[in-house]
């Protein structure tokens, strides 16, 4: 790189608009949206798709709820062309649905895809021409007269085409392709030859599109760009402003959205930001940004990861597991922090009384894309004890009373510094049981116990058969409870001294199903802190249990 790049790259020259007003417009209401995925997303792709992948792309961005699908450029080849005959012969468009396809501003290639269309009830037919200076001198060696006068012929053989096929209902598009780096007056100036020829009215209107071909600049200065065109253009009501961004400086979603702020009606891209470089501007996360804000996208991703698998196989191009909104890892909390609040988050959400979405870290509610809240947490070395809890809730039904938590997340997070990996639910649970002694032989067994008490009196007795090691004994102790009977035994018969601090129990599940988990924090004879858990189907088991397993952790 260069020490000074100053020498080789020059900052953006904007015209500025001082008096903007998109600044504080809000987007109350979604756009129209035009999904180009099977032509610019699949002129992107190192294998274009076959007839049978972009049909299948179709029928799903039909399903997702697109009513303007670019599906082509059927003049670029035999494949292209006889797909989009495919779709009109075969009436695979429905009613509501426009295709559009796309063509060079050139005699040939206008012909050919008129007789693309040919029989379609309904069509846009997209024309573009590159008008910015570097294009007009490396490309096209042609002064300002003679690149719009490629525009202008252009339309006119659109134009001439239409009156050829008059069973059709022609809607006419036109893109000033590079306008967001070419001159404001002169994309303008094109733009306005362009109407010349098309005579648009408010009910047969154009639409004109104007690309960030190549994303040059911040996306401010493409919603200046926008909302500058949008005041001069004459023929307002005549004419759709639809805007392309890719996303060469990643802020494509960022253009798009400020370009509608600044009057655009109309957005196109592609699903994922498929497209060529760094893509087209990402209709999911535009579609999904409008969701949260509470604005009705018209886009219906109910099923984010059924879409994620037939991008994914159609353009052969993995999604990020960080793509907002869709990537796998996407509502997935790994660091403590992050975990503590989502779980503090979920329980306020289920003791409100409204519907209203406020989970800390979670813009969106995993469920209204089809998503669970499995995932929601996972566990490694970043994690705390919200997340553990929150996996030992999700997984095994066992809320962990806090100072629980505590004492188990330092035994998790010590196992996850150890192996420098994710620790599955599985990991977890079967750390938990080695933990608290509730699986492999233990010092103390419970085998069976009676509980007795003579009316009147509060004293219980507790007589129980452990096997201590392989070994089977009785062991018996009196208390004013269960739970010190139980200990009064271990002292005596066993010489094990607890004391109990604190005792909790909840049923896991409902139902003939249920059972009950007990939790102990007891003190040693010596002052150490252990901890017992015991579940059962019977809450006095359980609780018997949970003094065991606090006796084998004393060691
Ligand atoms: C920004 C975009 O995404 S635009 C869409 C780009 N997509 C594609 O190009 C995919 C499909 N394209 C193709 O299959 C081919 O390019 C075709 C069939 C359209 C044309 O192929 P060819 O005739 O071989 O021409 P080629 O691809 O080399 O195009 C370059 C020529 O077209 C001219 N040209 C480029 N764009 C346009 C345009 N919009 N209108 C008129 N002429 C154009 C160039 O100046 C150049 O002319 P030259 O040969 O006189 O120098
Ligand atoms: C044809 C135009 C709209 C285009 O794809 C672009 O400029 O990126």
């Amino acid at each position: 790189m260069l020490r000074d790049p100053s020498t080789k790259y020059r900052p953006f020259a904007h015209a500025d608009l001082p008096d903007r007003t998109w600044p504080s417009r809000a987007i109350t209401q979604a756009p129209r949206w035009l999904s180009t995925d099977l032509r610019d997303g699949n002129q992107a792709l190192i294998d274009p798709m076959d007839a049978e992948k972009k049909q299948r792309f179709f029928d799903m961005l039909v399903k997702i709820g697109f009513k303007e699908i670019e599906v082509g450029f059927p003049s670029a080849s035999q494949t292209e062309f006889d797909f989009v005959r495919s779709l009109v012969e075969g009436g695979k468009v429905p009613d509501d649905v426009t295709v559009q396809v796309l063509t060079q501003a050139r005699r040939d290639l206008i012909e050919r895809t008129f007789e693309s269309l040919r029989g379609a009830p309904r069509a846009i037919v997209h024309m573009y021409n590159a008008i910015s200076p570097a294009w007009r001198r490396i490309v096209f060696g042609m002064d300002r007269a003679g690149i719009k006068d490629i525009a202008v012929k252009g339309v006119t053989i659109m134009r001439e085409q239409a009156e050829k096929y008059p069973e059709t209902d022609w809607i006419f598009e036109y893109s000033p392709e590079t306008f967001s780096t070419a001159e404001p007056d002169f994309a303008l100036e094109v733009c306005e030859a362009v109407l010349d020829v098309l005579q648009p009215t408010p009910d047969k209107p154009v639409i004109l599109n104007l690309p960030a071909t190549v994303e040059a600049a911040g996306p401010h200065i493409y919603a200046d760009q926008i909302e500058r065109f949008c005041r001069q253009i004459s023929r307002r009501d005549s004419v759709i402003i639809s805007v392309h961004p890719h996303n060469d400086r990643g802020t494509g979603v960022a253009a798009a959205e400020l370009a509608v702020q600044a009057g655009a009606d109309r957005v196109e891209g592609c699903l994922f930001g498929n497209g060529e470089r760094t893509g087209n501007v990402d209709l999911v996360t535009l579609g999904l940004n409008l969701y949260t804000q509470g604005v009705d996208p018209g886009l219906d991703f109910s099923d984010i990861q059924s879409v994620v698998q037939t991008v994914q196989y159609c353009n052969q191009i993995p999604v990020h597991p960080r793509h907002p909104y869709a990537g796998e890892l996407v509502f997935t909390a790994f660091s403590g922090s992050h975990q503590d609040a989502i779980k503090k988050g979920f329980a306020a959400q289920a003791g409100r009384n409204d519907q209203v979405w406020d989970v800390p870290y979670l813009p969106i509610d995993p469920t209204d894309l089809g998503c669970g809240y499995e995932a929601v947490i996972r566990v490694n070395s970043q994690s705390g004890k919200g997340g553990i809890a929150w996996v030992m809730e999700q997984d095994k039904g066992l809320k962990l009373p806090r100072p629980l938590q505590i004492d188990f997340s330092r035994v998790v997070q010590g196992y996850a510094d150890e192996t420098s990996r994710e620790l599955t639910a599985a990991d977890i649970w079967s750390i938990f049981q080695d933990t608290y002694c509730l699986t492999g032989l233990q010092r103390f067994e419970l085998i069976d116990y009676q509980e007795t008490g003579t009316a009147g009196s509060k004293e219980r007795m507790f007589a129980g058969r452990v096997s201590v090691g392989r070994e089977e004994r009785s062991i018996s102790g009196r208390g004013n409870g269960l739970l010190s009977s139980v200990l009064a035994a271990l002292k005596v018969d066993c010489g094990v001294d607890l004391d109990i601090v604190d005792y909790q129990e909840h049923a896991i599940g409902h139902g003939g199903d249920a059972r009950a988990a007990a939790y102990v924090e007891c003190r040693t004879g010596d002052g150490r802190k252990v901890f017992g858990v015991g579940i059962d189907t019977d809450v006095a088991t359980a609780s018997v249990r949970a003094v065991l397993s606090a006796a084998n952790g004393a060691g």
